[in-house]
């Protein structure tokens, strides 16, 4: 007996098995929605994917496999995160990354077309917005991107509004800014060893897991001289998917949507959070500024609380390196 059968439609989350895509399917059960997920293990693990989720290994790239999985499994919906996610990488291989990220998408789009499915989710980023003059950054500021990460992503937000005005394919795009935290209760969190995001680097130097961490420029004009990110914990941004995707089942209206809290942290102010919640020192150097990171980049974001109605439970940076923190101590060394 097939999926298709059971008494509630399906969602396909691409991607299930990265950090962010895992979180949502844990959101996605413990809120008794089912799930389906397709996924390459390029970064994900097998693990990450809750068990009572079908995790099918594969590429997104296959049309013949999406619509195996979306016929197989009774899907209505999906919720896209597969993609490639690496800034400085994008600069040095911008075609792969059209190819993941912005090819990939529209053979997802056009599978979603013919076969009727009318409601997506799509994971896009504040690279969109570029480096904007102004914070906070609210959704009609025009995008801008500077790397070709942010271009991919760009380019699939405007397939999927010329697909909405065209096909009637209803869509809630989620710009995230800053993820970071894990699973409250332990079950997933970001767990590739290579990552270059600012809070998992630190808890791996605390942990000795890393030399040092290096605090990348602090010469910007910020109160500190560092960096500012609106850092959102990754299970707020796991519950704004569940609402997006209710919202499309009731029928509601696209969207586009900032995901972050409204106020930021300098690179010190993470530090030192991580320093008072462990009690122990970060080891950090300080170094010349990575090319292409904006001073500051604060969300506007009243719009997600509004038309979604998401209430943040975790607005507050101490729960979000906490989060981390203890995900990161159970990490096998
Ligand atoms: N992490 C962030 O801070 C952040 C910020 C903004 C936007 N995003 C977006 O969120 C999404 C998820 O990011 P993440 O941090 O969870 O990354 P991740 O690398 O942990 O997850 C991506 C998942 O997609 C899978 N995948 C990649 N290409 C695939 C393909 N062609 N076919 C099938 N599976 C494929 C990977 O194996 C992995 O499990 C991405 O689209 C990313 O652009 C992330
Ligand atoms: O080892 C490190 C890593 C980061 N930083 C600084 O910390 C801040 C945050 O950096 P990072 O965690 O790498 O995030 P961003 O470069 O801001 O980019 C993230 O947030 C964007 C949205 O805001 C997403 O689009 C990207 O995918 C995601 O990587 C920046 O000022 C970095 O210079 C350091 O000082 N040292």
């Amino acid at each position: 007996m097939s999926d298709a059968t059971a008494a509630s439609p399906r969602v396909l989350v691409t991607g299930g098995a990265g950090y962010i895509g895992s979180h949502v399917l844990h959101a996605l059960t413990d809120a008794g929605l089912p799930a389906v997920t397709i996924d390459n293990l390029s970064t994900g693990r097998r693990a990450a994917v809750p068990d009572t989720v079908p995790l099918v290994e594969g590429d997104i790239g296959s049309a013949d496999l999406l619509e195996r999985v979306i016929r197989e499994h009774g899907v209505d919906a999906v919720m896209h995160f597969a993609g490639s996610i690496v800034v400085p990488e994008s600069v040095e291989k911008p075609l792969a990354y059209y190819r993941n990220n912005t090819a990939n998408s529209l053979t997802l789009l056009d599978t979603c077309r013919r076969l009727g499915i009318g409601n997506l989710v799509f994971s896009s980023t504040a690279a969109v917005y570029g480096a904007p003059t102004r914070v906070p950054i609210d959704e009609d500021t025009p995008p801008a991107p500077i790397n070709p990460y942010g271009a991919s992503k760009l380019m699939t937000e405007q397939m999927l509004r010329d697909a909405g005005a065209a096909h009637g394919l209803r869509s809630v795009i989620l710009r995230y800014f800053n993820v970071a935290g894990a699973d409250p209760a332990g079950r997933t969190g970001q767990a590739t060893p290579t990552a270059t995001h600012l809070i998992k680097v630190a808890c791996q130097a605390l942990l000795g897991r890393r030399p040092a961490l290096s605090i990348f420029g602090t010469d910007y004009d910020t109160p500190d001289g560092t960096c500012i990110r609106d850092y959102i914990h990754v299970s707020d941004l796991a519950d704004a998917h569940v609402l997006a995707l209710l919202h499309l089942r009731r029928g509601g209206e696209s969207l586009t949507l900032n995901c972050g809290y409204g106020h930021g942290a300098s690179v010190h102010e993470v530090v030192r959070t991580l320093e008072e919640v462990s009690g122990e020192p970060v080891p950090a150097t300080l170094a010349p500024r990575r090319p292409g990171d904006p001073p500051q980049l604060v969300a506007a974001a009243d719009r997600i609380r509004e038309r979604l109605g998401w209430v943040p439970k975790r607005d507050r940076l101490d729960v979000i390196v906490r989060d981390a923190l203890a995900w990161e101590r159970s990490l096998a060394p």
